[in-house]
């Protein structure tokens, strides 16, 4: 009815008054009307203005009310129609509310004016507006013509051209408009360059990001850590990637440790050999016993022959020879007289004579055949000499078999990868150690919660070989984060934080990688359940080598990568994030040339309701000694929320369901004896 009751121009207006606007444009508003819900109304005072102003924006009557006119009286007015300024604004409403899905815009140039319909309501005028106003400067020079020209006299237009000349897109853009690449990197110093590719002018419009990069949209939605509260996005801007993806990225970014020569012993388990390892000497080095009996020259057959030598499994000067006709007693690994060819076993004799003293075997009666060779082991017969024992590329397992092969030959040191170091790092202003002294059980205080992400991942990590740095716990403030973490980082090869990576405000996590440690983030979220927020990055760190030392300045600064995996709070997500992402990660750095965890097939043993996420159901996985087809049958642990730990207690693991069934396929669960498949993170049991 009136400008006093009209509070969508008035936000509007608002908001191109902005001070710091991210278009970095001063727009001008010259003209302001309200008309009834006409379509002669509205066509008529559109068509006044065109040519008259770059941009004509339209709110309300978009809906399907029968006095919603808008778009039926602009469209005819249309030259051109903008499709996809419309989309973007469809598009960005459904991410807040499925009644965007009411909306009707329309958009497109009239002369040189550029119209867009609105929403009636405030918000909805403005997140539309929000959508596309990173564009409009570009949209309007082209629809009015100036673009080519780059003479513009409109005082309006002033800033565009300012923006078009140094093409050089704002630290406020939002990262949404990048979503769709995710190999896009936003660290520090990073270069980017976009063509807008725009069908129709001279040249693609190079847009640069020289500034650290920040998360912010139009309405002034930043997610730098100095903006308050009412600043934040209320929706992700970090695009939820598939978990394949999301591991082939932590993949493309894991490098394999350096060479590093270790001692044999079983600190060298767990690691991966950096080269081949030949035999420096022959296995056994001398012509052994396989057996506990006698040595005998297999063709003289079966009789009593004279005990001539005794040789027992210990260092010797060597033996006489044995000759035709006689045999020699030796000892299981003994070495055995030249000129024997069998070993007899003893079960297989009988004593004939005796010494005086009856100590001493005189005669021994050979009751049996000997085939040549026959229990003996000849030289090199284990292990040749020169020979290849281990390749490069095997684990030192923890069965022993390397480390024993190793040992039989002599070798004392051998090359492999280094192992990541690990840090782990809590993060929370409710996190205190869960055997604090001043709280014993029932003794927390409200809100306070006990650390357990930080004992358990230390354990899981050492249990897997990896050294594990405790890195204590750090409060939800910027500063303190920022800092704990560059002191830190230098110290580590991969940083475990939990905590603080979701849509809170005390979320710091993110914006302390990107902005504060300048680091880069590969993804900040993961279709999956649990472990949605999980993040990424990579932290530029000088390393150690570098840093420190008497005559470092001298010396070009060296930088390592760390690895960050920042993971959800919740205990259940932070385990279950660590297995599939970070496990594997530390593996490949190690040398692996697998590194995920197996993936088998079981059977489920009870029905498993799907969620609209993929979910890895922490199960128990195993034999039943009465099945006749030997399956491996997984059951649940229980509840599965992502606050409960105790979901994994037992688990050995994660049964990997697929997302409820979309339209089509309207699969909501998988039924008990159905197979799927799990990923394998303990040892398998028997289940009765
Ligand atoms: N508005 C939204 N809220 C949440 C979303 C979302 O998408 N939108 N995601 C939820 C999901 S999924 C998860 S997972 C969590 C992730 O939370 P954060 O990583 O930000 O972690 P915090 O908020 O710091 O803590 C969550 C939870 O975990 C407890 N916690 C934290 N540290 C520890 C520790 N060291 N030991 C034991 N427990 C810990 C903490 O007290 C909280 O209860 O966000 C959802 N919210
Ligand atoms: O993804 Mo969150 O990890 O479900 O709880
Ligand atoms: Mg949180």
């Amino acid at each position: 009815k009136d400008a006093s009751t009209d509070a969508t121009t008035a936000i509007l207006e608002r908001y191109f008054a902005e001070e710091v606007h991210p278009t970095n444009c001063q727009w001008k508003v010259t003209k302001r009307a309200i008309v009834s819900d006409d379509v002669e109304q509205i066509r008529h005072t559109v068509k006044e203005w065109t040519s008259k102003v770059e941009l004509i924006l339209v709110s309300g009557g978009t809906g399907f009310a029968e006095s919603d006119v808008t778009p039926e009286a602009i469209e005819p007015l249309l030259t051109k129609k903008a499709s996809g300024l419309t989309h973007a604004m469809l598009s960005s409403s459904l991410q807040i509310t499925p009644f965007g899905m009411m909306a009707r815009p329309i958009c497109g140039v009239r002369s040189k004016s550029l119209i867009i319909t609105l929403p009636g309501s405030p918000r909805g005028a403005k997140e539309n507006l929000a959508a596309i106003v990173n564009q409009l400067p570009h949209a309007c020079l082209q629809a009015s013509g100036k673009q080519t020209s780059r003479k513009l006299h409109s005082v309006g237009l002033k800033a565009l051209e300012k923006e078009a000349a140094t093409a050089t897109e704002g630290p406020t853009s939002p990262r949404r408009e990048h979503s769709h690449s995710h190999s896009h990197s936003h660290g520090h110093h990073h270069h980017h360059s976009h063509d807008h590719g725009h069908g129709g002018h001279s040249g693609p419009v190079r847009v640069k990001r020289t500034e650290p990069a920040t998360t912010s949209t139009p309405t002034g939605i930043s997610n730098k850590l100095s903006a308050p509260i009412t600043a934040r996005a209320r929706s992700s801007p970090y695009p939820m990637l598939p978990v394949s993806q999301a591991q082939s990225l932590i993949s493309q970014h894991t490098t394999r440790g350096q060479i590093i020569s270790l001692p044999v012993n079983a600190k060298l388990i767990g690691h991966i050999l950096a080269a081949d390892i030949t035999a420096p000497e022959a296995v056994p080095s001398f012509r052994a016993s396989i057996v506990d009996g006698y040595a005998v020259i297999a063709s003289d057959g079966p009789g009593t022959y004279p005990v001539v030598s005794i040789s027992h499994a210990a260092p010797s000067e060597g033996l006489r020879k044995l000759q035709k006709g006689q045999i020699s007693r030796v000892t299981t690994g003994a070495p055995i007289p030249d000129g024997a060819t069998a070993v007899i076993m003893v079960e297989d004799t009988e004593l004939y004579k005796v010494t005086e003293d009856g100590k001493e075997e005189l005669e021994v009666k050979i009751l049996g055949e000997a085939t040549a060779g026959q229990n003996i082991r000849e030289v090199g017969s284990d292990v040749a000499k020169g020979s290849v024992i281990l390749r490069k590329g095997v684990e030192v397992t923890a069965s022993g078999g390397e480390i024993g092969v190793l040992a039989s030959v002599g070798v004392t040191q051998v090359a492999v990868y280094k192992k990541p170091v690990v840090g782990v790092l809590s993060t929370g202003d409710e996190v205190v150690d869960f055997d604090d002294k001043k709280r014993g059980p029932g003794e927390l205080k409200m809100g306070e919660i006990r650390d357990s992400n930080r004992p358990a991942l230390l354990s899981v990590i050492e249990s897997w070989g990896y050294e594990a740095v405790d890195l204590g716990v750090v409060k939800d403030k910027a500063g303190d984060l920022a800092a704990t973490l560059k002191a830190l980082l230098p110290e580590v090869d991969v940083l475990i934080t939990t905590g603080g990576v979701s849509m809170g405000e005390l979320d710091l996590l993110k914006p302390t990688l990107e902005q504060s440690l300048h680091g880069t983030i590969h993804f900040g979220r993961v279709e999956m359940k649990p472990g949605k927020p999980t993040t990424f990055a990579t932290v530029p760190v000088p390393s150690e080598a570098a840093s420190g030392g008497f005559f470092s300045s001298s010396k070009p600064k060296e930088e390592k990568k760390v690895l960050a995996f920042a993971l959800p709070g919740n205990p259940a997500s932070a385990l279950v994030t660590f297995h599939l992402f970070v496990l594997p990660s530390l593996r490949q750095f190690s040398g692996h040339a697998q590194p995920h965890l197996p993936r088998i097939r079981v059977t489920v043993d009870q029905d498993f309701p799907l969620d609209p996420r993929p979910e890895y159901h922490r199960v128990v996985i195993g034999y039943k000694s009465n099945d006749p087809q030997g399956r491996l049958w997984a059951v649940s642990t229980g509840g599965q929320r992502s606050s409960r730990v105790a979901s994994l207690g037992g688990a050995n693991g994660l049964l990997c369901l697929p997302a409820i069934g979309k339209v089509g396929d309207k699969k909501v669960k998988v039924p008990r004896g159905d197979t799927c498949e799990a990923l394998v993170i303990g040892r398998l049991v028997q289940l009765d």
